[in-house]
């Protein structure tokens, strides 16, 4: 991979981005291209990029070899370097030419939301794969795939890769033979410009509620608002929910940039206006649902998806997400019977798993953590099985999201019947500070809670104390294998491990 410098300059003049440069021989290639001072930078060029970033870093960078470095300000004047008004940007935009506009060579469709992305990611993937098997790649939370080899899959850091991770890795999945990628965005990507200059061939909007509003992540709800609605903004086919809160500022974006007849709405009110598709809930067991998708139009029929199709995956959220998926994968004349195929085999880790017991109940791992998913799940929960008492095992992060903690309070009081509080990535924050903020917010005449901190001991408590009919719900971690503490990534063995552990002590295989 290589970038001509002259190249550089003319993109970010395209762009207008560039303040200053001092560059000796424009025609020079660079051959590597990074933000982390403590890679290899032979001949390469190096950003000078984040909230943390030291002076020092770009010495360093330098004394291994970097030829030219992009910063908002000169931190060296020794060597060639452009100045720009935006880095993250800048960044955006040349690692997409040095890694040869890989997103060129894809067909790319992502998903935002506050809620379901993960879900939808995976069930677009899983249902993908039937018609173009080892053809699709994956970044999604959890797992990032670039190839169909077992290397070509690995666990993600973030939702949506920083600009230069994104680029690389889209490159190495065309280099695999790759075609489509299904891809999740956050909102901090459109905050931090980490897909700055990508359209996207289908973009699709499931949900926003608050969250992720704080100091590391957006000032205000109308700064998250304005950062998720940009995806409909750079997309040319938008899938929305008409059910979303704020519909009308989010239609508005999709409008900004394709036409009605680029723009495919699906619910479950037949009275709201515009709507394509009608999706109604017909059964759930324990182990699936079955919805149906009515198209409401002639743009909606002429998909040809209208139809009752099956999840292996409870929860009426899940047939939202389920939806979104079914016209994603229309859209591409996937047929029918491979989108039915796929979903019914979806799995996706960590979220509504159900693991059975002999005696104990019946326990589901999810990834729910915030007040909006949590009362989504429980309240699912409570409509499916009235008769059951719902217990929790749930914590909250520390250093993030903590509106979430009230939020917790408020769920656990309307639904749950039962409650342990307990320790989920507390950072920097005493863990039990966080599980008493909680708890002070709970109406304990309505739940009753305890405070146990290991988190593998509140779980198997939860377990010895319940009984057939009632629900355990392992919430908030999902499949996560580690506990943020201080600054290290602690490893723990994920929910499901350690309640299957749990219960093959106490019940055997
Ligand atoms: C607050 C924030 O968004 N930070 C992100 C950002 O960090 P940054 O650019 O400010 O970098 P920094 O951590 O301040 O470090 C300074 C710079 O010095 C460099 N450095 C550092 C040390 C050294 O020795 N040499 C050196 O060159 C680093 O490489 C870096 O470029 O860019 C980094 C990637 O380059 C991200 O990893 C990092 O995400 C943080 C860790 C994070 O967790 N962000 C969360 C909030 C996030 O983005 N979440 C969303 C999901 C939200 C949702 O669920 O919807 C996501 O997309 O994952
Ligand atoms: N459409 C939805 N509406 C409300 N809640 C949902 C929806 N889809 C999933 N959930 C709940 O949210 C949890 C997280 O789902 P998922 O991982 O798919 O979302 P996400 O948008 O990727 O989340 P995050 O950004 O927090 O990683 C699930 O475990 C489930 O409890």
């Amino acid at each position: 991979m290589s970038l001509e410098i002259n190249q550089a300059i003319n993109i970010l003049k395209q762009h207008d981005l560039l303040v200053s440069s001092v560059v000796s021989d424009p025609t020079k290639s660079v051959t590597n291209i990074s933000y982390n001072s403590q890679e290899d930078q032979t001949d390469g060029i190096f950003f000078c990029k984040g909230t943390n970033f030291k002076a020092e870093y770009l010495q360093q960078a330098i004394a291994s070899g970097a030829a030219i470095y992009v910063a908002e300000k000169e931190f060296d004047d020794t060597i060639d370097r452009l100045i720009v008004k935006d880095v993250q940007k800048a960044l955006a935009l040349l690692s997409a030419a040095y890694f040869g506009n890989p997103e060129n060579d894809l067909f790319i469709i992502a998903f935002t939301g506050t809620k379901g992305k993960t879900t939808t990611a995976y069930f677009i993937y899983d249902i993908l794969k039937e018609v173009y098997p080892q053809k699709v790649a994956l970044f999604s939370t959890i797992d990032r795939v670039v190839g169909p080899k077992p290397e070509d899959k690995f666990k993600s850091d973030l939702t949506t890769p920083e600009s230069l991770e994104l680029f690389r890795d889209m490159r190495k999945a065309v280099d695999n033979g790759m075609t489509h990628l299904v891809m999740e965005v956050s909102s901090q990507a459109y905050k931090k410009n980490r897909v700055y200059g990508l359209t996207f061939n289908i973009g699709g909007f499931l949900n926003i509620t608050p969250d992720h509003i704080g100091v590391n992540e957006h000032p205000t709800y109308a700064d998250y608002l304005y950062c998720k609605k940009q995806l409909l903004i750079n997309s040319k086919i938008n899938i929305i929910n008409r059910d979303t809160d704020d519909f009308d500022t989010v239609y508005e974006a999709a409008r900004q940039t394709s036409s009605d007849a680029d723009i495919y709405l699906f619910g479950r009110d037949d009275t709201k206006d515009r709507l394509d598709f009608l999706l109604e809930s017909k059964e759930a067991t324990l182990k699936d649902s079955i919805f149906s998708l009515k198209a409401l139009n002639d743009k909606a029929s002429n998909l040809g998806i209208a139809g009752d199709y099956k999840l292996g995956l409870v929860g009426d959220f899940n047939e939202i997400n389920g939806t979104a998926a079914v016209i994603a994968t229309g859209l591409l004349e996937t047929p029918v019977k491979d989108i039915y195929n796929g979903l019914q085999g979806a799995h996706v880790p960590g979220r509504m798993e159900h693991i059975t017991t002999k005696s104990h109940g019946i326990i589901f791992v999810d990834y729910a953590h915030n007040y909006a998913s949590m009362k989504a799940l429980l309240g699912f929960l409570k409509s499916e099985y009235p008769q059951s008492k719902l217990k929790v095992v749930v914590g909250s992060p520390g250093d993030k999201g903590i509106s979430r903690r009230a939020g917790f309070s408020k769920v656990l009081t309307e639904l749950a019947d039962e409650a342990i509080l307990t320790t989920d990535d507390p950072g920097f924050e005493e863990p039990a500070d966080i599980c008493r903020e909680i708890d002070k917010k709970i109406d304990h005449t309505k739940v009753k809670t305890k405070i146990v901190l290991d988190r593998k001991k509140a779980i198997r408590e939860m377990i010895s104390e319940s009984e057939n009919g009632d629900i355990i719900i392992l919430a908030a971690k999902g499949d996560d294998a580690y506990q943020k503490t201080r600054g290290v990534n602690v490893p723990y063995p994920t929910d499901p491990v350690v309640a299957k552990a749990f219960l093959k002590d106490i019940e055997g295989e």
